[in-house]
Parts: structure tokens; sequence; C-alpha cells
């Protein structure tokens, strides 16, 4: 009699069998034609096993969907699989206080000791559905009691990533209220900021940066989502009173939807976690038990090993930033951010910049809609008035799928080799 778990196994290794010409995938719950699971297909890629071209197709930098680590978990299909049984915590309850898994907390608290990107000792730890909905959560659980204090100003520094304004303005809370770029609050403010919550993103997406905050007695939110080997320097374990991390950057499972928050203070963390139970009553499960299984699979590497998940991530981002920092180099109509090689803790050597993004900028004076520059060249981009940015400015994902990538490049270079012409 075949154990209860092999038919799961039978079904996800057939699915997995399916080939789609390396320009998509076939996934267990998609859809089924003729009894055969469909091939999804990367953009610009189409047919039955996606291995047909779509000519003239744009190439799609616009959002940070981190596909780039797909390979990486195709190469390391047996560490990270899971089999979910179907009784598998069917409760609202979990091990854990406040629907948290124990050992996933255990294993996060871990994860952050051996990269040595961020302190948890003597700190709280609250999960969220993506760092998506930890961002109001934070900023619920730092504005005053909307029936004593007049609202919290929350503020963040251009460029900045644009759900810090678009979810304060739709939550539209009494509690709060967005004041927009922080530096327009520095010289109005007397010595001190203590109503002010601000967003200090580090690395900072769009342009890589690393920010601190500017206004002093402000509440600070630190998103450090690309805080990872991957994509900076690791120089110091980063200390903030609150600090967002999300598993999208770390291992690019953006679709599991599971983020977390570093909490020193314990009445923000209560507040947190009334948010959290408020409104979802925790996250999901299914994705606690995967980010668990993930985050196994990345604890059980040696440090910076060939073939690790870290070295992966770093090899693959400099080797992008390398290709299109070249290209951009031979053209004097378009720049990109600066960067530097820096000493990195976790490598334990000095190492090339390896951003997830690019931060273009279109020097020609008549070149005042960057994005629009970039659209007529096939390539959609995010534009930098998305970022409270100029115009003048669009932002480039470098971390989605191999075949994105190689596109824009393609693209990138016959816009230059064009303006050469
Ligand atoms: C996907 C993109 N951003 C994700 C992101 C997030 C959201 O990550 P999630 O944990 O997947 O919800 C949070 N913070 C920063 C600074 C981010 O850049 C993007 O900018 O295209």
């Amino acid at each position: 009699e075949p154990s209860w778990s092999s038919r799961a196994a039978t079904e996800a290794e057939a699915v997995a069998a399916r080939s789609c010409s390396g320009h998509g995938s076939a996934f267990v719950d998609g859809i089924l034609v003729d009894g055969k699971h469909v091939c999804e297909c990367n953009a610009c890629y189409r047919g039955p096993d996606c291995s047909e071209f779509v000519q003239g197709c744009a190439a799609d930098a616009e959002s940070g969907d981190p596909l780039f680590l797909e390979p990486y978990w195709r190469q390391h299909a047996a560490s990270s699989a899971v089999v979910v049984a179907g009784w598998h915590r069917m409760s609202y309850q979990t091990d854990g206080d406040y629907f948290i898994s124990i050992e996933l907390e255990r294993h996060i608290r871990k994860l952050h000791s051996h990269v040595g990107n961020a302190i948890t000792d003597g700190r709280f730890i609250i999960f969220g559905a993506g760092s998506t909905q930890l961002i109001n959560a934070a900023v619920h659980a730092l504005s005053p009691n909307s029936t004593v204090s007049s609202p919290a100003s929350v503020v963040a520094s251009v460029p900045y990533y644009m759900v810090y304004r678009t979810q304060t303005e739709f939550f539209n809370s009494r509690a709060y209220e967005w004041k927009g770029v922080t530096s327009k609050w520095v010289d109005k403010l007397n010595s001190s900021a203590p109503n002010f919550i601000e967003f200090v993103t580090s690395p900072n997406n769009p342009d890589g940066r690393m920010q601190q905050p500017i206004l002093p007695g402000s509440s600070v939110i630190y998103d450090h989502a690309y805080y990872w080997p991957h994509f900076s320097a690791i120089k110091a374990p980063a200390d903030g009173d609150l600090m967002l991390f999300t598993i999208s950057k770390l291992t690019g499972h953006a679709g599991s939807r599971f983020g977390w928050a570093i909490v020193k203070d314990e009445g923000v963390y209560k507040r947190m976690l009334t948010y959290l139970g408020i409104n979802t009553m925790g996250v999901s499960r299914d994705t606690q038990l995967r980010s668990l299984k993930l985050l196994k699979a990345v604890l059980g590497e040696e440090r910076g090993a060939a073939g690790s998940i870290f070295e992966f991530a770093f090899r693959t981002m400099r080797e992008r930033w390398h290709k299109l920092n070249k290209l951009v180099s031979s053209s004097d109509r378009f720049s990109l951010q600066q960067t530097r090689p820096e000493y990195c803790n976790y490598f334990g050597k000095i190492r090339d910049p390896s951003p997830a993004y690019a931060w273009l900028k279109c020097e020609r004076e008549e070149d005042k809609n960057c994005y629009a520059v970039l659209r007529a060249g096939g390539i959609i981009s995010r534009s930098g008035y998305k970022f409270g940015a100029d115009g003048r400015y669009t932002r480039l994902s470098l971390i989605r799928s191999q075949d994105d990538f190689d596109l824009l490049i393609r693209r990138m270079d016959a816009l230059i080799t064009k303006e050469k012409a």
C-alpha cells in the first residue's frame, strides 16, 4: 500500500516534468487542458511549451517580481519541497501565541544571526502577509490614539517606495496622514518631531542607497527588504526600533506573502499584534510551513559556499549590474546611480555592487519623461513620478526572470546603438 504522501509527491513530480522550454512553468494548481497542466509562459513567450518568442515584445522591467531566484530552487528541489497533509494545522490557533509558529520565529532569529544583518536578541517578532501588511500595521502601532491626539504625520525621503504613500492615503485614518517628503519638514520643525513617522528604506528602493532617519525625534519604520547579501554589502547588523523584512526578497517567494517585523518596544509590538489579529488573525499556516522549509534550506548551507543561495543571488545580481552598467556607460544619453565596491561582513571580502534596481536618468534636456523614452525603445520601466521623483528618472527591475533581463539588455543595447547611429 503506497504511503499517504506518495500520491502528492507523484503529482508534483509529474507536473515538474512538464517541459516549458525553460521559458515558463507548469504548476500543480495550474489549469488543465486535455488532462495536462498547461505551461504558464514568461513574458514574451507563448505556445503550448512556451518555445515561441513573441517578436517585438517589450521587455518587462517594471515590477520587482523576484524570479531571478527560481533557477536556484529548481537546483534545490529536494531541500525545498514540502508535503502538506490534509489535516495540517486546521485550527485558528498555532503552537505559538498570536498565530505565530514557534519554529519559524526561531529560524528567523537564527537566519539574522547567520547573515549578521539584524539584531533580534531582546526584540519581538511578528509575521505579516508580506511586509506589505506590516507597513500599515507599523503606521497604526506608531500613531497616537486619534481620540486624544492630532494625527501622526507619515513621511518618506524621495525617491521612495510608493506603497508608503498609497496605503496611508487609502486607509484614510484619523490617526495618521501622509505628509510627503521628509526633507521638507526638517527646517519647519523645532528641535524634535515626536508626532512624525518616518519611513527609512535601506538599501533604498529604487536607487539602492543606504539611508538613515533625518527627522530628530521621529518614530522610524526601517524597511530592510533588500538588506541581504544578494543586493548589499552587510556592514553591520541593523538595530532599529522597528525593522521590516520579507521572504520575497530573501528567497524570492513573493507569492507566499510572508514578511516579518523585528520590534524593540513591547507596546508597539502589542499594537501590531492587535492589528494583525483584527485584520487577518495572523498569516496563513500553510505559508508559515513553507517559509520554515525554505529557511531550513537556506540555513542548511555553508556560508558563501559555491551554489548556496547567497552566493548564487549575489553572483547573478553582480553580473546583471555589470552588464547593464557597461552598456549604459557607453552612452551619454543615460546614466545610472553611483555605486562602488564595499567590504561585506557576510562574504568577508570587498564585493562589487549588485543592486536590485537600476535608477536610470535621461540626461538629454528634451528627455523629460524617461519612462516614455524607454517605452518607445520597447522597455517597460517604472516612472520616477511613482517614487515622488522627477520624470527624468525611471526604475529598471533587475530581479526578474533571466528571460526578462536578457530582453531588457537587448532592447537597451538597440536603443543606445540607435542613438549613436
Ligand atoms: C515588488 C516591489 N517592492 C516590494 C517591497 C515590499 C513588499 O514586499 P512583500 O513582502 O512581498 O509584500 C516592501 N518594501 C519594499 C521596500 C519593497 O520594495 C517593487 O518595488 O516592485
